[in-house]
């Protein structure tokens, strides 16, 4: 899967923008602010519907503008697509591939595959299981429509629950049938989950290896709220009825996979509690490498990978791992130039210059 050519109208600093993208790294090179993230939140845009910064749609129109749109043509199955996104003020979008209008966002999941790195995903690993799961959704939603669907339901049977488990009478009989249809959904992507995680580790590991030079072991376990054994559906029904007074009590559902996390050890270790730094950053690095090969076994390609402004936070040998692993892969990168990164690349590159919402192609 190739990107060809991304074309943007008021979004963001961007009156109008057009661009060839090379079929190998791209470097968008500017000071800050100028809008290099731009750029990449607008690719990302078209991979699942949403920023990955905000999720008010309306920021990203130009200040004073009533429209924006995003056009991003890919090549992928030697056919070509074009995704568009049309963004107002007043919150609402339209989505179309090939200029056929899509009524929900599942639909267009999986048709641009990406994997985006930024210095923000160190949170992934430091922070709380919501960011965990969030890395799991996406990761697993743009592979598979049915597990976003899944996730769809689920949350909004959960609030549903919660909103009549916070109402003075509760409907034991409402209750019954809301623990089914949570436990239903929940088994899906529980197992989806796991799985994922199974993947982290076949693919993850040797690249954590490479990256430490064998010093080190890293193992991702899956933490779930339920019994993983046997019948997934039942044990999650048993868990919500047995904690069910609790639930009532407080007006919240204390088992589910809204509730579940994953673990990273390194060498043993809970890296969330016990890593440095350093090693904090190589385990998001193993997570994000990691995902681009489970993609590309599941799909036979490669997604393209988005690089925000990671480069200069790495030290030396994590800089070059990285630019020695994208040689197959699109790869859009920001910098601000203090990062040398032309020294480190050995493949071919497209450079653009980033001054202020306009673009200057720097050459090959
Ligand atoms: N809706 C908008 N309309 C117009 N300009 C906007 C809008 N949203 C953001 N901007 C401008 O976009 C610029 C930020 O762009 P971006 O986040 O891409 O920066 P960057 O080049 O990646 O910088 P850094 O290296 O600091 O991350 C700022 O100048 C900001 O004022």
């Amino acid at each position: 899967m190739k990107i060809r050519n991304i074309s943007l109208m008021n979004y963001r600093n961007y009156e109008e923008l057009n661009i060839e993208l090379g079929k190998d790294v791209n470097v968008f090179q500017g000071e800050n602010a100028q809008g290099k993230t731009n750029v990449l939140e607008s690719i990302y845009y078209c991979a699942f519907g949403r920023s990955h910064r905000t999720a008010k749609s309306k920021d990203l129109i130009q200040w004073e503008k009533e429209n924006a749109r995003i056009r991003v043509y890919i090549e992928k199955d030697r056919l070509d697509k074009t995704i568009e996104i049309n963004l107002l003020t007043d919150g609402k979008k339209s989505i179309s591939v090939n200029k056929v209008r899509l009524h929900k966002i599942g639909d267009l999941l999986g048709i641009l595959n990406v994997v985006m790195f930024s210095p923000e995903d160190l949170k992934i690993v430091k922070e709380s299981p919501g960011l965990r799961r969030k890395f799991l959704d996406m990761e697993i939603s743009q592979l598979d429509r049915r597990y976003y669907n899944a996730l769809v339901v689920y949350n909004q049977i959960l609030a549903e629950r919660g909103a009549l488990l916070k109402s003075r009478r509760v409907d034991r009989n409402i209750l019954d049938i809301y623990d089914q249809k949570l436990a239903q959904e929940a088994s899906y992507i529980a197992k989806q989950r796991v799985n994922y995680i199974h993947l982290l580790n076949v693919h993850g590991q040797p690249i954590h290896q490479e990256i430490t030079t064998n010093k080190e072991e890293i193992r991702f376990e899956y933490k779930c709220s339920f019994s993983l054994e046997g019948n997934l559906q039942d044990n999650l029904k048993k868990e919500l009825s047995r904690k069910r007074e609790m639930d009532m009590d407080r007006g919240t559902t204390s088992a589910g996979i809204h509730r579940d996390d994953f673990t990273i050890r390194i060498n043993g270790a809970d890296a969330k509690d016990f890593g440095s730094q350093g090693q904090q950053r190589t385990a998001v690095l193993t997570m994000k490498f990691a995902s681009l090969e489970i993609i590309r076994k599941i799909n036979g390609e490669y997604p393209i990978l988005l690089l925000d402004d990671v480069l200069s936070e790495l030290d030396l040998s994590r800089k070059k791992f990285i630019l020695k692993s994208i040689e197959n892969i699109q790869t859009v990168i920001t910098c601000t130039g203090v990062e040398n990164i032309e020294e480190y690349l050995t493949g071919n590159y497209r450079l653009f210059n980033v001054v202020n919402g306009t673009i200057m192609t720097g050459g090959e």
